[in-house]
């Protein structure tokens, strides 16, 4: 299929780097085999898509298909697998030529078309039945990957199609982690050694570096305390109930709607007693077909903290310094505001407010805190 340089059905790139950026920052991370690797063999990830595939074959006996960001092509197979006539397999990076390879080697190439390009320049001859994708970014939506799969949808998805993902939600709970001292003896200790370099600087040659000790400080401040850290959560740290910040409908969901997330939502406490040391935040997404045309066995993948699964997401820690004292009934009322950053649409600033309402009523001076997702 041909590629045009047009993009009017997605309305321009909005706040997005230029292309060749874009390429050098994001997508040839993609391009290398060890990576793809690393999300096939993300067994919660795999089973899911597959089942999801594979449980639901009505979906794709006979359909056309549109895999957005096909990688290695392993959906696209999958889809083709499962009885589709003819799939699409869009991958921007030479990841496309070893996809290929894959589709001829499990002799799939008069089913399974794979173009290299970015599916918001693609051309395809036809209208499809299906998209599926796997667009999750870290706390879903790192990355921004799924303003392509909107872009895809708007153009080439049938009315009556089905997005596979269906469904998508972002979740946060309090939590408790060692990780908080650690993180603040790494800045202190970055903090006395800028000292030490300051009065070596001025001792033996001349010069007096002091001037610089407050953007110094903010930089490794923002380094080791403000930047989420990917975790695997045990659910013993896990300290109150979970809230949902955002629900995604993939079928409806705009742009303009996943640009800036804000949300209002209240945790309790659980634990007696414990420690307040920040915020894990994780996503799940859903296979749910359409209302109209729904799947016969839904599934779900969800990144949330467990004892037995664990995802190459994980989940996003956002520390609070210092923790504070919390116990069983109090309250947080948290107010959340996640944006893009602006030097790089693919990456995330979180701003997060909270007050504590103790359950005795007392209320705690309420913190704001700035996040970087990266
Ligand atoms: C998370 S990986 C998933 C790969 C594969 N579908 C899988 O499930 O194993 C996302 C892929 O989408 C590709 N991609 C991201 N944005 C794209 C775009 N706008 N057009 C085409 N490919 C894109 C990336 O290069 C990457 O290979």
């Amino acid at each position: 299929m041909g590629t045009s340089s047009e993009n009017a059905a997605c309305g321009g790139r909005g706040n997005a780097v230029p292309k060749e950026v874009d390429y050098a920052n994001y997508f040839c991370t993609y391009s290398f085999l060890y990576h793809q690797k690393e999300m096939l063999s993300d067994r919660v990830r795999m089973d899911a898509y597959f089942n999801a595939v594979f449980e639901n074959k009505h979906h794709f006996k006979d359909k056309v298909v549109l895999d957005v960001g096909a990688g290695s092509g392993i959906l696209a197979i999958w889809s083709a697998q499962a009885g589709a006539k003819k799939v699409y397999a869009v991958e921007a990076t030479k990841m496309s030529e070893h996809a290929r390879a894959l589709v001829k080697a499990n002799n799939l190439e008069q089913v399974v078309e794979v173009i290299e390009g970015s599916v918001e320049d693609v051309s395809l001859p036809e209208k499809v039945d299906v998209i599926i994708s796997e667009w999750m970014g870290y706390f879903l939506l790192r990355e921004s990957m799924f303003d392509s799969v909107i872009c895809a949808r708007d153009r080439w998805l049938k009315p009556t199609g089905v997005m596979y993902p269906s469904h998508a939600r972002m979740w946060m709970a309090p939590i408790r982690t060692g990780i908080v001292e650690q993180k603040l003896g790494d800045y202190q200790s970055a903090m006395g050694d800028w000292h030490n370099f300051v009065d070596e600087t001025k001792a033996f040659y001349g010069v007096d570096m002091s001037t610089l000790a407050k953007p110094f400080a903010e930089e490794q401040r923002k380094y080791y305390l403000q930047t989420s850290l990917w975790s695997n959560l045990h659910p013993h740290q896990v300290i109150g109930t979970a809230g949902i910040i955002k629900e995604i409908d993939c079928l409806t969901a705009t742009v303009a709607d996943i640009e800036n997330v804000r949300s209002k939502f209240t945790l309790s406490i659980t634990m007696e007693n414990t420690k307040l040391c920040g915020f894990g935040g994780w996503f799940d997404v859903h296979f749910r077909g359409r209302s109209e045309d729904p799947a016969e066995h839904e599934i779900e993948l969800t990144t949330a903290p467990s004892v037995d699964y664990c995802t190459h997401w994980g989940q996003q820690v956002f520390l609070l310094n210092p923790p504070t004292h919390v116990s069983e009934g109090d309250e947080l009322s948290v107010n959340f505001l996640m944006s893009r950053s602006k030097e790089n649409h693919r990456l995330m600033e979180v701003e997060l407010g909270c007050e504590i309402q103790k359950h005795s009523g007392k209320l705690v001076a309420p913190f704001k805190n700035k996040y970087y997702i990266e």
